[in-house]
């Protein structure tokens, strides 16, 4: 009471400074008449407060509430809150600023646009809105409570519209009244829009608080899921990117992953999206902004996990948020803002514009036009777009000018663009006058008020050239029946969501390294089916290879023929008789054991020519039909058979050419069908330069030795392997920003490159092995790559470790300081204790590459030895792979919840599971 009557009365004398108690110190003093002199000037007239004017808060349950009142959430404050203490500007203004008499005018304002408002939104039609409840409530809560994240709370007290354009309308119509109110006081709007300003981001945030008509929560629930959607409040606004910020903690530390927000657009790191978006029962979306319509040109990002959720969270949980984002209802398109030929779509039409044979692709919310008879749709005011299932029904009849046609010809009734008009000259439909065309689904042309069919549309092969010259539709060739689409729509969701939580495998190798034998090897075993298509090119390219194979023995017996022409003849000019000599010796020429008949050579110089000349794939597969019978008799020839016992003097020849040469019968014939594992050998078969990438799970086997404890309710791991040559990366390696996505960076290289050389075209030698180190580094130092991890993949050990006593690894100057201390036992194969002198070289290069790796990043490289053409070494190499992205999931889960542990819940979300 005391300090009630204390500010009651400002102007009175303090007692501040007596010694009384404080029952007798109170700043009051009562009105004594004045004695003193007259006064020249009038006392100031005191009006009486009528106290009964005083708007006071009625009990919530009496007020007639708003549409959409709901519990106001309390949200952390934003990071536009005056950091000063004061919650607001608003508050601060309404605390500092607004007398009395100005508030009091000031809360009529904001009624009467409340009203004004509600009245527009046509929901609270009939009912008085108390505004000044409403405001009381409202100003008390920020006034007093503190209660405010620095949001735009003029959302707070809107309803919710039916549409876009009604919204808008309102918009604009209270923006009317503010002009001619808020030119004489200072009007919450105004107090607000200045707030506003100050923010960085004039748009406004997602509000904090959301109203729900608790008048009508009874008659919602009977409601459909749909009608629900429809109904959801508007979308709040974009919030304004402040660029490399995160928009809570407004820090750009490790903002280089971010989330964003379907409905507001906000961006968030790593620290902060999980308070930001808690549980996401809608998917992606910050807390404000769940129950809110998304931002239409996210949908196509629906249901596509991003790599920071994938890190965070586990894999069960992303699914969950994503399948949420998907199929929850508020996130499916809002059929009333859909147009189509000037009526709104109910949710029964865009069922059955989505589910028909041939629905309108990447339907968004805004008007479109659809000529029911000949099924052609496009976007109000141009032309058609796509021609999508006829005789649907939804919209109005079409309007003559709804494509924007100024051409005086009409199909269908609809007024046609001059590209159209293209098209029906295309077809070879000519006219005189302002003629009306009857177009039906076929594309049957008639003229207005005759029955006979003047042209076919799709018939003419120059309509359809032009039509895809000039972008116009074609008609699509899909005809699905009933019900199909849906089931197939459902599937796809399914498959997408998988898709998008698949881990992703970068391979990449030098040339030779084996990458594209890894690939085949995991192809293979992991049943990843070759199509009709892919066999059919692997047969021609190892039938091509086998010829290939041939010629290069076929180059080599010149050189043998010639080289045993010439012993001949030597040992012959020993001997004494210089005619007999001659004679024998041209004998010889023509005769040796390199000698084929004449239909054999007649062959072999064909070949050789076609190979020299690079003509060989022309002649694919073709040669197969022709060739075939004098394949088999070469292999017969003995001079062949001598030829082929020294394939091991021919350098051009590949080692894997021995495994195709010695069933070059068989593989020549027409009938030929590759085996997987002629797969697997043939080169050529993964294109050196291009891009190949396959889809596989990696099923849980009980050989999973790197797991302590086996879990069989484990599924299968999805995964994408992706596997490109170091020669189509680039300079500096450019196009691995492609690869962005990747979860993991197999690294491949070959272990018998220490002992192998390129030369350039100066004749300067390199080291094949120190080649790939450059490589390696920079990749594993490129800004893309920056937080993978990496495998690298020490394949063809098998060679090693023929090669390693001959050639040792020393003689790459990078490992001159290996010098193992050999056992004089004998090495066993299946004790570790005393390893081949291979698997030391081995394990040394594994080190040296390591060492590398941590010295440029300051990271832990994982090393595997493989030999590709073994299915088990690649299937425990990729297994290995498969625990490294486990650790790393598991690794992230505990560092974001010990992250988050201080100020959120992990039990409340949804990322346990
Ligand atoms: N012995 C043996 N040979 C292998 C191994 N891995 C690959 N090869 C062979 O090495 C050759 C090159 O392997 P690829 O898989 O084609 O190498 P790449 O990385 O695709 O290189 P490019 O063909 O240049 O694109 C092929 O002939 C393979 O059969 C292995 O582990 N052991
Ligand atoms: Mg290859």
């Amino acid at each position: 009471m005391t300090s009630v009557l204390r500010n009651f009365w400002p102007g009175a004398s303090s007692s501040k400074n007596d010694d009384h108690d404080d029952e007798y110190s109170v700043e009051y003093s009562f009105a004594v008449e004045y004695s003193g002199p007259p006064l020249s000037h009038e006392i100031p007239q005191v009006v009486p407060v009528d106290v009964r004017r005083i708007p006071t808060a009625a009990v919530a349950a009496n007020a007639v509430i708003i549409r959409n009142l709901a519990i106001p959430v309390l949200q952390p404050i934003g990071r536009k809150s005056d950091k000063s203490g004061n919650n607001s500007s608003i508050e601060r203004k309404l605390s500092t600023g607004s007398r009395v008499g100005e508030s009091v005018r000031d809360r009529g304002v904001y009624s009467s646009k409340l009203e004004s408002f509600s009245e527009k939104e046509g929901v609270l039609e009939g009912r008085s809105v108390d505004a000044h409840n409403v405001f009381g409530e409202s100003s008390s809560s920020s006034g007093t409570m503190g209660f405010s994240d620095g949001r735009d709370d003029s959302n707070q007290l809107s309803g919710s519209s039916d549409c876009e354009e009604m919204e808008e309308e309102n918009k604009a119509n209270v923006s009317n009244d503010d002009l001619s109110e808020t030119t004489t006081c200072n009007s919450i709007e105004e107090l607000e829009e200045e707030c506003e300003a100050e923010a960085s981001g004039a748009a406004s945030r997602a509000p904090v608080v959301t109203f729900r008509d608790l008048s009508l929560t009874d008659s919602a629930s009977e409601e459909s899921d749909q009608d629900e959607a429809a109904m959801s409040p508007e979308r709040p606004g974009l919030v304004e990117d402040v660029k490399g910020l995160c928009h809570r903690c407004c820090r750009k530390e490790r903002f280089a992953d971010r989330e964003v927000c379907i409905v507001c657009n906000a961006k968030y790191c790593s620290r902060c999206v999980l308070r930001a978006m808690g549980s996401m029962p809608e998917g992606r979306k910050c807390n404000p902004c769940i129950g809110h319509r998304i931002h239409e040109p996210k949908r196509g990002t629906l249901g596509k996990s991003s790599r920071m959720m994938k890190k965070m969270l586990t894999r069960d949980a992303v699914k969950k948020i994503m399948s949420a984002e998907l199929s929850c209802p508020v996130n499916q398109l809002p059929p009333h803002l859909i147009y189509v030929n000037d009526k709104p779509l109910s949710i029964e039409e865009l069922v059955t514009l989505q589910s028909c044979s041939n629905p309108p692709k990447k339907l968004r919310p805004g008007r479109y036009w659809y000529d029911k008879v000949s099924g052609f749709w496009g976007k109000e005011g141009e032309p058609p777009c796509q021609i999508i299932s006829p005789l649907l029904q939804t919209g109005y009849q079409i309007r003559r000018d709804v494509s924007n046609g100024a051409t005086n010809v009409l199909i269908n009734g609809r007024e046609i663009t001059n590209r159209e008009l293209w098209l029906l000259w295309a077809a070879g439909i000519r006219y005189e006058g302002e003629p009306h065309f009857w177009i039906s689904a076929d594309g049957s042309c008639k003229l207005e008020g005759m029955n006979n069919v003047i042209a076919k549309l799709w018939e003419k092969k120059q309509a359809k050239m032009l039509c895809m010259a000039l972008s116009l539709p074609l008609p699509s060739s899909r005809a699905n029946p009933a019900g199909e689409d849906s089931v197939r729509e459902r599937e796809n969701v399914a498959m997408r969501i998988e898709r998008s939580m698949m881990y992703k495998l970068l391979l990449v190798g030098c040339d030779q390294s084996g990458t594209s034998t890894i690939f085949k090897q995991a192809k293979i075993l992991y049943n990843v089916p070759f199509s009709e298509d892919e066999k059919q090119n692997i047969k021609n390219m190892i039938q091509r290879n086998l010829y290939r194979y041939i010629s290069i023995l076929l180059e080599g017996r010149e050189h043998f023929r010639e080289e045993d022409a010439m012993d001949l003849r030597r040992r012959r000019a020993d001997k004494p008789g210089p005619s007999v000599v001659k004679e024998e010796s041209d004998h010889v020429d023509e005769k040796n054991a390199y000698s084929f008949s004449r239909n054999l050579e007649n062959f072999s110089s064909w070949l050789q020519q076609i190979t020299m000349t690079g003509n060989l794939e022309a002649i694919f597969p073709a040669a197969t039909r022709e060739y075939s019978p004098l394949v088999e008799e070469l292999w017969k020839d003995k001079a062949f058979q001598a030829i082929y016992k020294r394939r091991n003097e021919l350098p051009m020849l590949p080692r894997v050419a021995n495994y195709f040469l010695d069933r070059a019968v068989e593989i020549s014939r027409m009938d030929y069908e590759p085996s997987e594992l002629d797969i697997l050998y043939a080169d050529g078969v993964t294109s050196s330069n291009g891009v190949a990438s396959m889809e596989f799970s990696l099923p849980k086997s009980s050989q999973d030795g790197y797991m302590e404890t086996l879990d069989h309710n484990e599924p299968p791991l999805s995964c994408e392997l992706i596997r490109v040559h170091a020669n189509s990366l680039g300079v500096n390696c450019k196009w691995l920003e492609m690869f962005e996505d990747s979860d993991l960076v197999l690294f491949c290289i070959s272990l018998t490159e220490y002992a192998e050389y390129h030369e350039d075209i100066n004749g300067t030698r390199s080291n094949k092995l120190l080649e790939t180190k450059r490589l390696f580094e920079r990749i594993i130092t490129h800004p893309t790559l920056a937080d993978k991890q990496f495998l690298l993949i020490l394949n063809k050990f098998d060679l090693l470790d023929e090669m390693i006593y001959e050639t040792p690894l020393s003689q790459c100057e990078w490992f001159q300081d290996f010098n193992p201390v050999m056992s004089k036992h004998p090495h066993n194969p299946n004790s570790n204790n005393n390893p081949s002198l291979a698997q030391r070289a081995s394990h040394y290069v594994g080190v040296k590459f390591k060492r590398l790796f941590y010295s440029l990043t300051g990271r832990k490289l994982f090393v595997v030895q493989a030999t590709g053409l073994e299915a088990d070494s690649v299937d425990k190499a990729l297994r290995y792979g498969k625990e490294i992205l486990k650790w790393e999931d598991e690794r992230h889960t505990v560092s974001m919840n010990q992250d988050s542990s201080e100020s959120f819940d992990p039990s409340s979300s949804a990322y346990t599971s």
